[in-house]
């Protein structure tokens, strides 16, 4: 078990561009974290600069109380799973757990017992006379992840792990995987580009964007209160609603998305003063709409044409126009016929209503106590 930290640290390539800048993150002792964002956006690099599989070009990385900048990936004390599974396909399940325990020279009775127990953990009991080549997908993760269970690491590294498996086997790995860790209890780091697979598993999650981190935070409080237009549009499925327009002030502070006008929510009319006559973003989940009756009005309310649905199982996504507004609501099914009116109005759960400044992306209205726990500026000095 070990805390895992990062001071400052950026990687250049060769050609001298920065892939990750000044990266500031502190990862407690047995917690899982999971760097998510799209692809390219430097997590990968990250988690293995961490292994030490790529050099620091600046900062410092330190697991437990030892930077480990020059120390080699053998000796950090870590354990890594990847996409690919890495597994020897002549040798079996058992010698491809035992094989890096053998290098070590530890004692037969002692790889015994490690394997034995990894294999109890992962359900791997009944194969382990069996080579990579018969076995599922799934079953192949699991020995990947046993190889790894075995070394005793203080940080488990995860690459995409699952990216391989199909979608029924991704969410039944998922549930082993928090399973091992509340078994093992160490320190998990893990790379997706996945965010419900972020949202599901990390204790906490690190959102990067193009090299810098976002937002860290617990998925929900990420999830509610979004730190960026970036981490608003990229968790949460659908994404959330923005809508571009200005600050007005007219008997009260209105937000003028051009088609539509609503009044800013009572709690947020201070921190908008500053934004009368300037460009913002008006940010709502779909779920934060619901639908009105043909007859029914509400303060924040908001109205469109109809184009299409989507039948998504528990709910219906409508897709709707409002001027150069495109957005997308979350319904019951019973709400929905198929005779839907042209003009859908909403009425707007102002409870989730975000404002983002137009320039920057910056949550204008996120609570402070959020902000100070979820901002870690990766650019600051
Ligand atoms: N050896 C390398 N030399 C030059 N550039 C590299 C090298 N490895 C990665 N990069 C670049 O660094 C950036 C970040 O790559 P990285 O693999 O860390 O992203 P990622 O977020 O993990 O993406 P993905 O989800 O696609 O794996 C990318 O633009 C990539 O092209």
């Amino acid at each position: 078990m070990a805390q895992v930290r990062l001071e400052k640290v950026s990687k250049k390539f060769e050609d001298g561009q920065a892939v990750v800048s000044r990266f500031n993150l502190e990862i407690s002792n047995g917690e899982f974290l999971v760097l998510v964002g799209p692809s390219g956006c430097g997590k990968s690099t990250t988690l293995r600069m961490i292994a030490g599989l790529e050099d620091v070009s600046e900062g410092r990385i330190y697991i437990g109380d030892r930077c480990v900048n020059e120390i080699p990936p053998k000796d950090r004390d870590i354990a890594m799973v990847f996409q690919n599974y890495a597994l020897y396909p002549h040798m079996t399940v058992y010698d491809n757990m035992a094989f890096g325990l053998k290098l070590r020279k530890i004692s037969k009775q002692e790889i015994h017992e490690r394997v034995n127990r990894a294999a109890r953990i992962l359900d791997l009991e009944n194969l382990l006379k069996r080579k990579p080549k018969a076995l599922s997908g799934g079953q192949r993760q699991r020995v990947a992840m046993g190889r790894a269970i075995v070394r005793k690491p203080a940080v488990f590294l995860f690459d995409e792990p699952l990216s391989n498996l199909d979608a029924k086997m991704r969410v039944e790995m998922r549930k082993e995987i928090i399973q091992l860790h509340s078994r093992v209890a160490s320190t998990m780091i893990y790379v997706t580009h996945d965010q419900i697979e972020a949202m599901t598993l990390g204790d906490r999650i690190c959102v990067m964007n193009q090299g810098v981190i976002e937002q860290v935070g617990r998925p929900r409080t990420i999830f509610d209160y979004p730190a960026t237009l970036f981490v608003a549009g990229f968790i949460g499925t659908p994404a959330m609603n923005i809508f571009r327009g200005s600050i007005v002030s007219e008997k009260g502070l209105f937000f003028d998305g051009g088609t539509f006008r609503i009044p800013v929510p009572q709690e947020q009319v201070q921190l908008l003063k500053a934004y009368i006559g300037q460009a913002v973003c008006f940010g709502i989940r779909p779920r934060a709409l619901n639908k009105l009756n043909a007859d029914e009005t509400a303060d924040f309310m908001l109205s469109g044409k109809y184009e299409i649905s989507e039948m998504i199982g528990e709910e219906i996504l409508l897709h709707m126009v409002s001027g150069e507004h495109h957005f997308v609501a979350s319904i019951h099914p019973h709400q929905f016929s198929e005779t839907e009116p042209a003009e859908i109005s909403f009425g707007l759960d102002h409870r989730f209503a975000h404002f983002f400044d137009a320039e920057t992306g910056r949550n204008i209205t996120l609570p402070e106590n959020i902000a100070r726990e979820t901002l870690i500026s990766s650019t600051e000095a």
